[in-house]
């Protein structure tokens, strides 16, 4: 038993936590926002710290400018005094009444500011407010695309709310220790996780369980929304409560009305701080381009960081290949500067131990897109984009890593002459993006190629990353769907002998879905000989269709940019899913084939499946209409010719149709399992509920505690999807009925069967 010392404090902390909130619910309502409005400019007395309102008083917050002026428990407030966040942000001014008074919010604001805590002040204060407990379950779930964005917003939640007692957890990498996960994952209050790995549970854990859900979050939400999470989240919307307050931010938000469809928002208020902005991007960023040839851009990366040894910079290469193959030869090379790399590879642990040095040191960092959004890093000061980003939102995101919250930051991109479209398409006024064009300094330009191809010949192993590096780059832009930018087939043979030379490679490698032009002159062919192109041509690459869909199916470690159909763990496992930003799958749609296709390959015939019916099939038999054995899949066989044959579309066509059934079963019994667990779940929690309040009103009534607190706190239950007790008896009424019909209707039956 408690002492009675303690167990005194506990009852005064209660009540008092019972006052506040019931005085929050009063001026939330009493002073929330009209929907659909914004806050006014902030007036000139703004920044002073307001008295806090006296008893009875219900300011109206939707104009405020200070965290402490909004209807905020005392917890929440001093948690963010002391990680100094005291005035507002403007996205923040204008989300976070609407989001505090329950309405459903798609916010969008430039990179860098503040979004987060716009969505993780409404949760705490939400399950807060609701008086959530541990047995109460999740009560939110945020929804991240990366593993280490996920840990980003866990830390702001930890700081945030280290003053509430609601349990949090990150369920994002690798399976490995999945099981006490499923063991623990039911008590946390709070789930920020990746799509994936939230799917994951939905599956295999069995008393995995959000009945209760209060609030969903999608931070990058356009990305979420991307057909590459379509799957996953599409699953997890149907497995949610539908009445919930639902919440989107990005930096770059989704303008797809059957996206937002998708996660049944309602009424909600769509905040666009931004939209009337000059640029999209921070006004504090300084942003140039420059037109570097493809074999040049090692050279000017390496000479680009010799300039700037004392600045802290990100590097993003296309692929994991590259940025591995990148950071161990400049390793190698010592430029003066500490080199990190990071990408999605990598265990999360290490991730993170990477992300936490970066932030305090002064260095260069390697990446892929694993890094592009929502990562906070302090005091970036430059971007250096080696490789073309593939649209305007993944350029916006990536230079969005420097110049956050006001702060300075520079961002350099280098494409090369063929990419020139996507200049073009940055500086189109409806892009927003202020670039300008640098001209690259021949002198000072370093060389390095040699040193690459010295250092490969004294480390075997590096020459192989080269060649894979080579090979996925050409592969991350071959897979591109906007070939107006991205077109291989600009590059000549001499280029890409070129930029495997550059690579220090000393042959090209052999790259299968280009091939080249036959009819060389013997002239040509010496001049390549010389060059040491095997089987090249001088000008034309040809570009061949025919083996896109083999190029997704193979090399599966090449950690590209595949264009692959998200599987239910496509990012359990922090591979490729949470490494980049995935193209729109390439489809057999014209326009995005690659513009010039110089070579078809032969088209291929359809393939007809020939299958031997004397062979034997397996244990499975099958009889025909007189009772002697087939095999299995002569059922569906077609005599053709002499030879029985089995059309491949009809095989498949059946084997679809019993996976469909197959699965439906599958949910159907999952969905049985998982109610009568809720069920059991639920009487116990309704137990524990009914014991904790009957204890709190015996030390109310022993205190002489008000009627209207009591009355207050059941309604505040009340608002909870939980079974009140008259739904029990009825309930409980109904089986009992039910149960006596059964019962009369197997005696008669089985009188009927004895007469
Ligand atoms: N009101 C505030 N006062 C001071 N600093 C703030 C405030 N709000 C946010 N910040 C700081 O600004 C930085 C950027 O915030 P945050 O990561 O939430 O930006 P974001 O809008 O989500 O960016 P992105 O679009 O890149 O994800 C963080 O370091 C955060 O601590």
């Amino acid at each position: 038993m408690r002492p009675p010392q303690r167990r005194g404090a506990a009852k005064q902390t209660r009540l008092k936590e019972a006052d506040e909130i019931r005085f929050l619910d009063e001026w939330i309502e009493a002073g929330k926002p009209r929907p659909g409005t914004k806050p006014p400019p902030p007036s000139k007395s703004a920044g002073a710290r307001p008295a806090p309102p006296a008893a009875g008083e219900y300011p109206e917050y939707g104009a405020c400018t200070r965290f402490d002026e909004l209807p905020l428990s005392q917890k929440t407030k001093d948690a963010l005094r002391k990680e100094n966040f005291t005035e507002m942000s403007e996205i923040q001014r204008a989300a976070l009444p609407h989001a505090l008074c329950g309405r459903d919010v798609l916010g969008a604001a430039k990179t860098g500011s503040g979004k987060t805590l716009a969505f993780v002040i409404p949760v705490i204060e939400k399950l807060y407010r609701e008086r959530w407990g541990p047995e109460d379950g999740v009560g939110c779930i945020i929804l991240s695309p990366t593993s280490d964005l996920a840990g980003q917003i866990f830390s702001v939640i930890k700081n945030v709310g280290k003053y509430h007692s609601f349990k949090g957890g990150v369920i994002v990498g690798k399976r490995k220790g999945i099981e006490e996960e499923k063991e623990r994952v039911n008590s946390l209050n709070i789930l920020v996780c990746t799509p994936g790995r939230l799917l994951q549970h939905f599956d295999e854990t069995p008393n995995f369980d959000c009945s209760q859900l209060q609030m969903l979050v999608l931070d990058e939400a356009d990305q979420i929304l991307d057909h590459g999470f379509k799957r996953q989240v599409d699953a997890i919307i149907s497995q949610i409560p539908k009445v919930r307050q639902t919440l989107l931010f990005s930096a770059t938000q989704t303008k797809s009305v059957k996206d937002l469809a998708r996660v049944s928002l309602r009424d909600p208020e769509y905040i666009s701080v931004h939209e009337e902005a000059r640029t999209a991007t921070p006004d504090t960023l300084e942003q140039y381009a420059m037109i570097v040839p493809l074999e040049q851009k090692l050279n000017m990366l390496w000479s680009f960081i010799k300039r700037h040894l004392n600045s802290k910079t990100i590097v993003f290469l296309s692929t994991v290949k590259q940025v591995k193959f990148v950071f161990e030869i400049f390793k190698k090379l010592r430029p003066g500067i500490p080199l990190k790399c990071m990408h999605g590879r990598m265990a999360y642990v290490v991730q993170q131990a990477i992300v936490a040095d970066f932030n305090e040191s002064t260095s260069v960092l390697f990446s892929t897109d694993l890094t592009s959004r929502g990562l906070d890093i302090k005091n970036v000061d430059w971007v250096v984009q080696v490789d073309c980003p593939q649209d305007i939102d993944n350029y916006i995101h990536r230079v969005g890593r420097t110049a956050r919250y006001n702060k300075k930051g520079k961002a350099l991109m280098f494409l090369c002459p063929e990419e020139e479209a996507m200049l073009e398409k940055l500086k189109a006024t409806e892009s927003k993006v202020p670039i300008h064009i640098r001209k690259p300094k021949s002198e000072q330009l370093e060389q390095i190629s040699q040193n690459i191809a010295s250092v490969l010949v004294k480390f075997p192993n590096l020459q192989q990353l080269g060649k894979r590096a080579f090979v996925t780059y050409l592969k991350s832009v071959y897979l591109q769907k906007d070939k107006k930018v991205f077109d291989l087939s600009r590059f000549s043979a001499e280029q890409f002998a070129a930029y495997a030379a550059s690579l220090g490679l000393p042959v090209t490698p052999t790259i299968r879905f280009i091939s080249h032009k036959k009819n060389v002159s013997k002239k040509d062919a010496e001049d390549i000989d010389k060059k040491q192109m095997k089987s090249s041509s001088k000008h034309e690459v040809i570009i061949n269709p025919q083996v896109n869909s083999d190029l997704i199916k193979d090399d599966e470690d090449d950690d590209i940019l595949y264009p692959k159909k998200p599987t239910a763990d496509a990012n359990m496992d922090d591979g490729i899913d949470d490494d980049v930003l995935r193209p729109k799958e390439p489809t057999t749609d014209t326009n995005t084939k690659p513009d010039k296709v110089i070579e078809l390959g032969k088209p291929l015939k359809k393939k007809k499946l020939k299958i031997n019916v004397h062979r034997p099939m397996g244990t499975r038999v099958k009889y025909d209409d007189e009772g002697n054995t087939i095999p299995p899949l002569a059922s569906v066989a077609e005599e053709l010719a002499s030879e029985p044959v089995v059309h491949k579309d009809k095989i498949s066509q059946r084997y679809a149709e019993m996976l469909r059934e197959m699965r439906e079963h599958d949910k159907e019994d999952k969905l049985e399992h998982k109610k009568s667990l809720r069920e059991k779940k639920l009487q116990k929690k309704l137990k524990l509920k009914r014991k904790r309040q009957e204890e709190t009103e015996a030390e109310s009534e022993e205190d002489s505690g008000s009627e209207s607190d009591r009355g207050r706190d059941t309604a505040s239950k009340g608002k909870r999807r939980y079974f009140n007790s008259d739904d029990e008896e009825d309930n409980a009424v109904k089986d009992g009925d039910v149960l006596a019909q059964q019962e009369a209707l197997a005696l008669k039956l089985l009188s009927k069967m004895h007469s």
